[in-house]
């Protein structure tokens, strides 16, 4: 309803709920699509990284930042790094973009990517779809990544030509020639190259509550007792707790209670193809087994009616899948597809943290044919048991299927008709200054909740429905702090005095705050009291999202992590110093820190982002008159709205740059 009342405030284009097209925000742009090479696209949701697939710059980010961006057409950004991943050769049988993609976080870890942009390069990228590429830029963000993209190139240009966003005509020509030139140098250099052989990726399937978490179908669930590393061991047992699992177990051993084909990872005409083909191969009396429920969630309501001009519905209805409008359903689980406790499910999705898809959900995350196997079979299976000569013949005796194409259900853009009100009233994002010393018994989040502490166990989903940034102090570490059962208060630390009362929290993990963009964690850790939050490091989005409400994110290094946390515990007091930059303690020197000093003037002084950048407003408008002549396709196409000037939100601060 607030957004409805927003959209008609501002004059923007609207899908709305009873809009054929709406669906999972990160599919609806993509089909329609708003997205063209080398734009830069921001949203409000971490997976805003699939729109990389088209060469552009796309990223999630906060609540905060959306704001900034509506007030102002910018975003204040620093250089990320430049990560290049290449995987070359030929893909085994049965190994698709999903299982490239989780391989790829099983190599690289879901801090791999912080602070940087990917590049997919290589043939096995070029060799793939769009659909594919989307798949594999989407989770970009589970690799740590703030974005990852793929060049665009003829595969690129052949999906985007006679959409009904994209530019026509000569338009068309000049841009295509543009995006041609948006590759990288021959010769170029990257901060990070990590190259991967496509012939040792197999089909992937995760084993526990992280999307690292992987091993091949025909793998082993990995035994603790053989890891060096204490942290890792701790998180590794923590996990096969949470996932119900004995070590060494055999993965096509694991039996499932629900299979989830869905999500802005797997969701695409592709995935329910080769889903569908999957059941086909099985043969026509091929059923889910008596012990699974399986659903599949197309993306978008468009993809909804290709997929049932093809046919595809009526295989998934036929072998007993429940066939449901699109949207995130059993992804997160906010509406009543949820995992009971215990559950096990595998999930084309692309998270499989603790809680994600109901409170004690067992997640397994796969590709859509592995799903559409493990739902026949009732277990975890190896999707080339469904391939050879006798499945190819099951296939050609099935249902006949019509390929259609994605352009025919697309329909001539029309824009909102009526015209847009003026703004009724103005909002903007307001910080609390930092005080020069946060000091206060430091909270401490042992390694033993898990080596990444993710925004879903920061704060679940239940909680996601209010727009108010504060009262969620008892929503933090919800899992954590409450007893399912009872309600009662557990014993975790911060239900614990002095700990109760703490403004600096301490995490030993090797990370903190992935996942999802949702500002909320940032806003239940600053009502708890928490003003900054000490960590190895930190994913992208939760920085940011900290920063704007005035917290200070603390990278340090795990020896000082690790000591700060132990004088913790024995209830030292611990100081943050931002002026002086240093963590103060009694009898021990200082640590020193250095933080970017934009940030930390504004963090000292409680300066909103979108005041300073709207002095700079002059610079912004001629830009845009800039980007009007040079890249004229980007003014968009079609829309009937009425563009707000930069000029037309005023914040009423005054403010030094
Ligand atoms: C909460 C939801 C809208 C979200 O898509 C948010 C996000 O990933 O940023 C998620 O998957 O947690
Ligand atoms: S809830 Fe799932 S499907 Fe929806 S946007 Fe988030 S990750 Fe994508």
């Amino acid at each position: 309803m607030q957004l409805e009342a927003n959209v008609k405030d501002f004059g923007l284009t609207y899908f709305g709920l009873s809009d054929k097209r709406q669906d999972v925000c990160n599919s609806i742009n993509l089909v329609e699509p708003y997205q063209l090479p080398g734009i830069t696209c921001v949203c409000g949701d971490s997976h805003t990284s699939t729109h990389g697939a088209f060469g552009s710059l796309a990223f999630g980010i906060g609540t905060s930042e959306v704001e900034h961006v509506l007030a102002t057409q910018t975003l204040l950004q620093r250089k990320g790094k430049n990560m290049r991943i290449s995987v070359d050769g030929e893909l085994a049988e049965g190994v698709g973009s999903k299982d490239v993609i989780l391989h790829i976080i099983g190599v690289i870890g879901t801090a791999g990517g912080t602070g940087s942009v990917i590049e997919y390069a290589g043939s096995v990228f070029r060799n793939m779809s769009m659909e594919a590429r989307m798949s594999v830029c989407n989770m970009s963000i589970e690799a740590g990544a703030r974005a990852g993209m793929v060049a665009p190139d003829e595969i690129t240009f052949t999906y985007l030509r006679n959409r009904p966003l994209a530019p026509k005509g000569e338009e068309w020509d000049h841009a295509e020639a543009y995006w041609k030139t948006l590759k990288s140098d021959d010769g170029a250099k990257f901060d990070i190259e990590i190259n991967i052989n496509a012939a040792d990726i197999p089909p992937t399937v995760t084993w526990g509550t992280s999307p690292q978490d992987v091993v091949a179908i025909t793998g082993k669930v990995p035994d603790p007792s053989t890891m060096s590393d204490p942290s890792k061991r701790a998180s590794a047992e923590r996990a096969l707790a949470y996932m119900g699992l004995q070590a060494n177990t055999p993965m096509e051993d694991i039996s499932l209670q629900k299979v989830f084909i869905g999500s802005c990872t797997n969701s695409r005409i592709e995935d329910l193809r080769s889903a569908a083909r999957i059941i086909l191969a099985a043969g026509p009396d091929a059923k889910v087994a008596p012990n699974v429920e399986a659903m599949v969630v197309p993306g978008s309501g468009l993809i909804k009616q290709h997929a049932e001009a093809e046919g595809l519905d009526t295989i998934f209805k036929r072998a007993g899948f429940d066939w449901r409008e699109a949207g995130c359903s059993m992804c997160l689980g906010m509406n009543p597809d949820q995992l009971a406790p215990g559950e096990r499910c595998a999930s084309t999705s692309n998270r499989n943290f603790e809680g994600r898809q109901g409170a004690g959900g067992r997640t397994h995350l796969v590709s859509p044919a592995m799903a559409a196997a493990a739902a026949i079979t009732g277990k975890l299976t190896d999707v080339r048991k469904f391939f050879g000569a006798d499945a190819e013949e099951k296939v050609a005796a099935g249902p006949k299927l019509t390929l259609a194409s994605a352009l025919d259900f697309l329909t001539e853009f029309t824009g909102p008709a009526t015209e847009p009100e003026r703004p009724s009233h103005t909002q903007t994002a307001t910080t609390t200054s930092l005080p020069t010393a946060s000091s206060g018994s430091g909270a401490l989040l042992h390694p033993c909740i898990t080596d990444n502490v993710d925004t879903d166990m920061i704060i679940p989903k239940q909680f996601l429905k209010t727009l108010k940034r504060t009262g969620l102090a008892n929503a933090l570490f919800f899992a954590q702090r409450f007893d399912p059962k009872t309600g009662e208060k557990t014993d975790f630390v911060l239900n614990k005095s002095p700990y109760d009362q703490a403004k600096i929290l301490i995490c030993t993990g090797k990370n903190f705050g992935c996942g999802s963009s949702r500002e909320h964690a940032a806003w239940a850790l600053n009502d708890f009291g928490i003003r900054c939050v000490i960590a190895p490091s930190f994913a992208d989005i939760f920085r940011n999202n900290t920063m704007q409400n005035g917290m200070l994110p603390l990278p340090l290094s795990e020896e000082d992590c690790k000591d700060l946390a132990a004088d913790a515990e024995a209830g030292m007091e611990i100081e943050v110093d931002l002026e002086k930059q240093e963590v103060r303690r009694s009898g021990k020197p200082a640590i020193t820190f250095s933080i970017d000093p934009f940030r930390q003037h504004c963090l000292v002084n409680g300066l909103d982002d979108i005041g300073l950048t709207l002095q700079r407003e002059e610079a912004i408008t001629s830009f845009e008159e800039k980007r009007s002549t040079l890249w004229s396709w980007l003014d968009g196409f079609g829309y009937q709205g009425q563009k707000i000037s930069v000029a037309g939100i005023k914040t009423g601060k005054k403010m030094e740059w």
